[in-house]
C-alpha cells in the first residue's frame, strides 16, 4: 500500500482564483501550489474563504475565475466525481444504518471492485486505524474519536492521489484532536498522498502542515512553511495570526525617539513587532514596561502591561513573575524586531539601523529614550 500510494501523490496548482457571490467577494487573486505528496494547510479566521477554495478544489463549486490543475491536467470544468480526490469533512457524513465496515467500502461498490479485492483493503486499513475490533457496528455505536477514524477510514481506502479535508478534528475534545493531528500527519506521510486541509486552529496548522497558506478576506496572506511563517511573517496580520500569545504590535510613537528615527530612515510610519517570548527581563533594557498585571501558567508566565502607552505582553519562567505596579526594563535581541509598514502592514524588507538601537545595551543610547512609562 506504502509504495502504490506514494507514487499517487499529485500536485495541486490554484491559479488566479476569484470568486463572488453577488455584491460579496470570497475570494480574488488566489495562487497556491501545493506540491506533489505534501500536507498543506488553509488557515485563517472565520469567513476569510478556506472551505469556499476547498470547495473549488473538490468541483463541489465553481469559480467565477481561474484554474485549477490537479497532477497538471486543467480539472476547473470537470465534475467532482472526475476529480480522482477524496474528501473528509467536519460532519463524518457517515450512513447511519451501514456497518463501519460498509461504510468504509461504501466508494469501491459504486466503483465495482471485486469482493477479495475491497476486502484486502479493508483489512489493511482497518489495521491502520484500529477499527478491526468495531467492523460490525453501526456509527452511533462510536465513540466521535472512532467516527473520525471511519470517515479518515473511508478516505484513505479509495487510494486517490489527492486527499481534501475541511476542519475534521474540530469535533473532538481536546485531547483526541491532539493525538488525531499526530495520527493524521502519520498517516498523510506514510501513504504519500497530498493533502489541502482547512482549519482555523494555528496550532493545528503549524504542528501538521509542510506549508501553510494564511488566508485573510479571501487573499492570500502568505504561504511558507511553518517556521518561516512564525519567524519572517509577512504582514502584520501574519505575525498576530500565528503564535500564542500573539506578537506584540508597537506603533513607533510608543517608542519615543528610537521609534522617529526609524520611521524617518523608512520613510514611512512604523509598527514594531516583537513576539512576548523575545522580551527578556533585563535592567539594561531599552523598553521600559508598566506592569499591570500576570498570569501564571506553570513553566511560564504571562506578563501584561503598556509600553509607550500600548497593551504589551511578555512571557517570562513561571518562577519569576513580578507583582503589578512595576516597572520592568526589558532587552530584545536584533533579529527578533520586526518592522512593518503601519499603513500597509507589509513587512519591511531592508533593515532599518535606528530601529536596531532597541535591542543595544549600550547606555549612552539609554539618554535618548524618554521615560516611556510617563507615555
Ligand atoms: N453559498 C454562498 N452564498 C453567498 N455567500 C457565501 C456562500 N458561501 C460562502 N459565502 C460567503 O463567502 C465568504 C467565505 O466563506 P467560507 O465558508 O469559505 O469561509 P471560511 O473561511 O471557510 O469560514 P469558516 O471557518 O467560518 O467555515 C463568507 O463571507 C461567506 O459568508
Amino acid at each position: 500500500m506504502k509504495s502504490d500510494a506514494s507514487r499517487q501523490g499529485r500536485e495541486i496548482r490554484i491559479e488566479g482564483i476569484e470568486k463572488c457571490w453577488g455584491e460579496t467577494t470570497a475570494l480574488s487573486g488566489v495562487d497556491i501550489t501545493v506540491p506533489a505528496g505534501s500536507f498543506t494547510a488553509l488557515l485563517g479566521p472565520s469567513g476569510c474563504g478556506k472551505s469556499t477554495l476547498l470547495r473549488i478544489v473538490a468541483g463541489l463549486e465553481a469559480p467565477s475565475s481561474g484554474r485549477v490543475r490537479i497532477g497538471g491536467e486543467d480539472m476547473t470544468q470537470r465534475p467532482a466525481d472526475k476529480r480522482n480526490l477524496s474528501m473528509v469533512f467536519q460532519s463524518y457524513a457517515l450512513f447511519p444504518h451501514l456497518s463501519v465496515a460498509d461504510n468504509i467500502t461504501f466508494g469501491l461498490r459504486t466503483r465495482r471492485v471485486a469482493k477479495a479485492a475491497r476486502q484486502a483493503r479493508l483489512e489493511r486499513v482497518a489495521a491502520l486505524l484500529g477499527l478491526g475490533p468495531y467492523l460490525e457496528r453501526k456509527p452511533s455505536e462510536l465513540s466521535g474519536g472512532q467516527q473520525q477514524r471511519v470517515a479518515l477510514g473511508r478516505a484513505v481506502i479509495s487510494e486517490r492521489p489527492v486527499c481534501l479535508m475541511d476542519e475534521p478534528l474540530s469535533n473532538l475534545d481536546a485531547k483526541l484532536r491532539h493525538a488525531m493531528r499526530t495520527e493524521l500527519r502519520a498517516l498523510q506521510r506514510s501513504l504519500g498522498f497530498t493533502m489541502l486541509y482547512v482549519t482555523h486552529d494555528q496550532v493545528e496548522a503549524i504542528t501538521m502542515a509542510d506549508q501553510v497558506v494564511l488566508i485573510n478576506e479571501g487573499r492570500v496572506e502568505q504561504a511558507a512553511p511553518p517556521h518561516a511563517l512564525y519567524e519572517t511573517p509577512a504582514t502584520s496580520f501574519a505575525a498576530r495570526f500565528i503564535g500564542t500569545p500573539p506578537m506584540n504590535i508597537l506603533p513607533a510613537t510608543a517608542l519615543g525617539e528610537i521609534g522617529a528615527r526609524a520611521e524617518a530612515e523608512a520613510g514611512c510610519a512604523l509598527h514594531f513587532g516583537i513576539r512576548p517570548e523575545a522580551l527578556r527581563p533585563d535592567p539594561m533594557g531599552m523598553l521600559k514596561m508598566h506592569v499591570t498585571g500576570g498570569e501564571y501558567h506553570g513553566a511560564d508566565a504571562l506578563v501584561m502591561g503598556r509600553i509607550g502607552g500600548t497593551e504589551a505582553l511578555v512571557r517570562v519562567p513561571g518562577k519569576t513573575l513580578p507583582s503589578g505596579g512595576a516597572p520592568m526594563s526589558l532587552a530584545v535581541a536584533p533579529q527578533d524586531i520586526h518592522l512593518f509598514n503601519a499603513a500597509t502592514g507589509q513587512r519591511l524588507d531592508r533593515p532599518i539601523s535606528a530601529a536596531q538601537a532597541l535591542a543595544s545595551n549600550d547606555m549612552a543610547q539609554a539618554t535618548t529614550v524618554p521615560d516611556l512609562n510617563q507615555i
